[in-house]
């Protein structure tokens, strides 16, 4: 069913996440790599340093990633980028202090943390980094920890820079592309989930056959209606509407003739149904009116309304060639809260519109028989 299958939206969330994943593991290694030749142009500088070969270790291990994604699970994936940006993250903070992009980098680390185990173990990610960071800055300040170049010559540097570019482009980017991503996904599920609602409520207000309202909604809106006359002593009107002989039109032509020629009705009803009023059908052959007003209506307006719903329901309907002659009788039931004191209740009410429907289809009778 369209329906079940579109609510499946943690596996929709789970696609999201995968395809995202995949683009931040590609974008890591296309910067890896240029990433660690700065990094090891920077040997004449600052001589070997274990920093450089972990930069080589992450490029090879993030290529054979990107090479394997489609084979790896999303947590492997998920727990990678995780461990590698925590160790540039702790590695960059350690060897550079402030002059590196570790702070950055423990940044991007900690949004992959939240994203990957939630906003608790998001925080307790971020208290642990800062203090962290306390601890490499105290040890920086009593001179016990220093940079393995000198900062002067570092910052005049061109590999100094590239690096800088490149680390802080990392981070940054891969924070656009985590951030965009999610608002995009979660865009698209907050739509999707906006259209089920409105598929949803149209499939429980719907009479299946014809589209209009079915009995159910109905029922509802004649109650808020009856609250509405009773707070301004405004009026309603309950029309009632029975297609005469329909039994005939099902054993004549057959059950599909007769579902047309109800579609055909509700059709025409609606035609002469204001947009402030309703119409539905409560099953089989049978359609209520709901019409409201702030005034009581006279006779004659009454008679122009219900000729109105006649006229539209007496047109023949042509079915496969063959015309099917079509009638409806009518009764109605007016209410206000004073002045209809009989009526207590919507079931009353649909009880008086219902007697007055079946006087008009016994007339109808009667004139047929005479
Ligand atoms: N084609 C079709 N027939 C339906 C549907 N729902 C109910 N019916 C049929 O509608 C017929 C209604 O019959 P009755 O209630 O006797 O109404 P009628 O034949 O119009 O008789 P009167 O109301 O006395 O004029 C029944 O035969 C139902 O089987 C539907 O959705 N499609």
């Amino acid at each position: 069913m369209q329906i079940i299958k579109d609510i499946s939206i943690s596996k929709r969330w789970e696609n999201i996440l995968t395809a995202s994943i995949d683009k931040i593991i590609i974008f890591l290694t296309i910067c890896a790599v240029p990433a660690t030749l700065a990094s090891i142009s920077r040997i004449p500088m600052s001589g070997l340093m274990v920093s450089m070969f972990l930069h080589a270790i992450i490029s090879v291990a993030l290529i054979a990633t990107t090479i394997y994604r489609k084979r790896l699970s999303i947590n492997f994936k998920m727990n990678f980028i995780l461990i590698v940006t925590s160790l540039v993250a702790i590695a960059g903070v350690y060897n550079w202090g402030l002059l590196g992009n570790g702070m950055l980098w423990s940044i991007l680390s900690i949004i992959f943390i939240t994203l990957f185990y939630g906003i608790k173990v998001g925080i307790y990610a971020s208290i642990v980094f800062a203090i962290y960071v306390s601890i490499i800055g105290y040890l920086y300040v009593n001179g016990i920890l220093e940079t393995s170049v000198d900062p002067v010559s570092y910052l005049s540097s061109v590999s100094g820079w590239l690096t800088a570019i490149l680390g802080s482009l990392i981070p940054l980017t891969s924070s656009v592309l985590i951030i965009g991503s999610l608002y995009l996904a979660a865009k698209q599920a907050l739509l999707q989930l906006d259209r089920q609602r409105v598929e949803i409520t149209i499939l429980a207000e719907q009479d299946e056959l014809t589209g209009i309202y079915n009995s159910r909604v109905f029922h509802s809106l004649l109650e808020q209606s009856i609250e509405r006359a009773k707070r301004h002593n405004g009026w309603v009107y309950l029309v009632n509407i029975d297609l005469d002989n329909f039994k005939s039109i099902n054993d004549n032509y057959g059950h599909h003739a007769g579902d047309e020629v109800l579609k055909f009705t509700a059709k025409q009803l609606l035609e002469v149904t204001r947009d402030e009023d309703t119409i539905c059908r409560i099953g089989g052959d049978e359609f209520l009116m709901l019409i409201e007003s702030p005034t009581k209506y006279s006779n004659q307006q009454l008679d122009i309304i219900i000729n109105r719903i006649k006229s539209a329901i007496n047109i023949p309907y042509i079915y496969e060639g063959t015309t099917i002659e079509i009638s409806g009788s009518i009764g109605y039931a007016e209410y206000n809260a004073v002045e209809t004191p009989n009526l207590k209740d919507k079931e009353d009410i649909l009880k008086l519109a219902d007697r007055e429907m079946y006087k008009d289809k016994q007339r109808l009778r009667a004139q047929q028989m005479s």
